[in-house]
């Protein structure tokens, strides 16, 4: 058990497998961060809604960082390494070589990632057959979880793919999978993204129903038949050729690993808030909700007994907090895109060199330009006539719409710093609405919010936690360790040490507040808050701009 001086010197790995990099964090038992280091990967896109990725690359990468956290430190302190990443298809064949997910039959791109929309046929037919399972993805599957991506490949790429392929991942089980040679899989990726249930395992009809029936005949080897739950301890560890391609002790434990944010979950939901004045302090941990925001947000809320809710998806047991229930709210894009936003201006080079003159991120430099063009009136005065509707990726939640396209009102013919500023500030705010609308949905449905524990990239990001504080309503806490998705992996990497008894022994142990942030009551005249009004009328949406004196 923890405590004393000889445990304060054992350290776990935690790897990080986001959309756009893979970060690697060494930890010790109060969650501090004591080296990081982080290396972009490759993506793909062949054609308009198709992402790819390569497995080999994100190896690569993940021994690239590994390798630079345990320099210079006595490996013998390493006790345990955990994995998280993104919720996206890997194609093995049955040799475990990697199989071309694409028409150019390129072997290298054998990732399907998450923010594929490629499977729209596939998921409305899914989506027709009304099968029970649907009622845990909160009604509707969604194009970006994984039987509609089986049954795109099955449709198109039958001879150069489907009949080839041996192993079907979800990233995070490939990356345990590769350290050590144990094919078993994360109960939080099957019953998230694979229709799996923590009581009734696999519906052989649901598979038979929507046309993927050879994956039952075979007893679910290519899925996966053994389930194991997040912070397991693999096989004998880590083999000696994993451990010599990570820079890390052969035999250490190797944890059965979590989708990103579900990581990022555990990295923040647990910490003890006392002595901060939250309305959460003393209450059950059902009252927090954890955000993870990086290139997607998710909305990470749980609960002792099943709630359902229409757009949002679970209910999954014991998929993030063991013996809770999951609801994971979602926006398919948010980093990705205020990225996109910013960057496809036309001020953005000017931005650019501006930034890079006085040493600051572009978005420092935007949020202090912000700053001056408000003068004296709150910041959220300058967006009442400029509106963003952010679902430019669909809708994932509340509306659990991948028809829907993004939209700005309020343009005029300028294109200066001032307006891409103005712009940035809009997009910021919309998708905080959209974080509204969620909570708003979570709510009605019997959730009980009180406190928001936000991370991921975009926590870095003072303007967008300030949002998100005043539109919600709700303080907003920001972990000590702003890498807190890579505490949820070391997280993992302890539990499986043996280290700690419960995953909840260590989530209380290892995240530690930091920083809280109250909502500004006195933004509320100006925010575009009452504004916005969804209206569902005979299937489609529509929205409202109200104004609000
Ligand atoms: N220093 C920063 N300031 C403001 N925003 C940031 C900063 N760093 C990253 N971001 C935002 O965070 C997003 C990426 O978050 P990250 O958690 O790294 O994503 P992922 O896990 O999907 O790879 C970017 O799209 C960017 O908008
Ligand atoms: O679907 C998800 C979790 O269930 C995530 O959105 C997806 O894994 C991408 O995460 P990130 O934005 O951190 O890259």
């Amino acid at each position: 058990m923890p405590g004393g001086d000889q445990e304060l010197g054992s350290y776990y790995v935690g790897v990080d497998v986001g959309t756009g990099s893979v970060r690697a964090a060494l930890v010790d038992q109060r969650g501090i961060l004591l080296a990081f280091a982080d290396q972009p990967i490759n993506q793909w896109e062949p054609q308009f809604n198709h992402h790819e990725q390569s497995s080999e690359d994100i190896w690569v990468a993940c021994c690239i960082v590994t390798n630079k956290v345990v320099q210079g430190i006595d490996l013998n302190q390493i006790r345990g390494l955990g994995f998280d990443a993104t919720c996206s298809l890997v194609v093995l064949d049955k040799q475990f070589h990697p199989l071309p997910v694409n028409h150019e039959g390129d072997s290298h791109r054998n990732i399907i990632m998450w923010l594929d929309h490629r499977a729209v046929n596939q998921v409305h037919r899914i989506n027709e057959t009304k099968h029970s399972v649907l009622q845990y993805v909160g009604g509707v599957m969604s194009v970006e979880m994984q039987a509609p991506k089986l049954l795109w490949l099955k449709e198109n790429l039958r001879e150069t793919c489907w009949d080839k392929a041996g192993h079907f991942f979800d990233l995070p089980d490939f990356l345990s999978w590769k350290a050590t040679g144990v094919t078993a899989r994360s109960l939080c990726s099957l019953v998230c993204k694979w229709t799996y249930s923590a009581e009734k395992g696999w519906d052989d009809s649901f598979w038979k129903m929507v046309g993927l029936e050879d994956l039952v005949a075979d007893n679910y080897s290519k899925i996966g038949n053994q389930v194991l739950p997040p912070g397991t301890c693999l096989g004998n560890g880590l083999t000696p050729e994993a451990a010599k391609d990570l820079g890390l002790p052969a035999g250490i434990a190797v944890a059965a690993s979590l989708i990103d944010a579900h990581a990022g979950g555990l990295g923040v939901i647990g910490a003890d808030v006392r002595g901060h004045g939250l309305a959460c302090e003393g209450q059950p941990v059902t009252s927090r909700l954890a955000i993870i925001c990086g290139t997607s947000s998710c909305h990470m809320g749980i609960s002792k007994n099943p709630i359902f809710v229409p757009g949002v998806w679970g209910p999954y047991f014991s998929a993030m907090v063991p013996g809770f229930w999951l609801n994971e709210g979602g926006q398919s894009v948010t980093g990705k895109l205020i990225d996109h936003m910013v960057q496809g201006h036309a001020a953005f080079p000017e931005l650019q060199a501006k930034a890079t003159a006085r040493c600051q991120s572009i978005y420092a430099y935007l949020n202090s330009h912000l700053d001056l063009i408000k003068k004296t009136q709150p910041v959220g005065f300058l967006t009442v006539d400029l509106h963003v509707w952010p679902d430019f990726h669909g809708n994932r939640s509340p509306l659990a719409d991948l028809t829907l396209k993004g939209m700005v009102t309020g343009l005029k013919l300028s294109q200066d710093l001032d307006d891409l500023a103005i712009l940035y500030l809009a997009t910021v705010q919309a998708i905080a609405f959209g974080t509204r609308l969620i909570i708003e949905a979570m709510e009605s449905a019997g959730h009980s919010i009180s406190t928001l524990f936000l991370c991921g990239g975009l926590g870095k990001n003072p303007l967008f936690v300030q949002m998100h504080a005043d539109i919600t309503g709700m303080p907003v806490v920001l972990s000590q360790e702003v890498e807190s998705v890579l505490v949820g992996a070391a997280i993992l990497g302890a539990c499986a040490s043996g280290d700690f008894a419960s995953v909840q022994e260590a989530m209380a142990r290892m995240s530690k507040v930091g920083k809280v942030v109250f909502p500004r009551r006195e933004d509320k005249r100006v925010l575009p808050g009452n504004f916005w009004e969804l209206m569902k009328s005979t299937g489609r949406v529509y929205f409202r701009v109200q104004k609000w004196h």
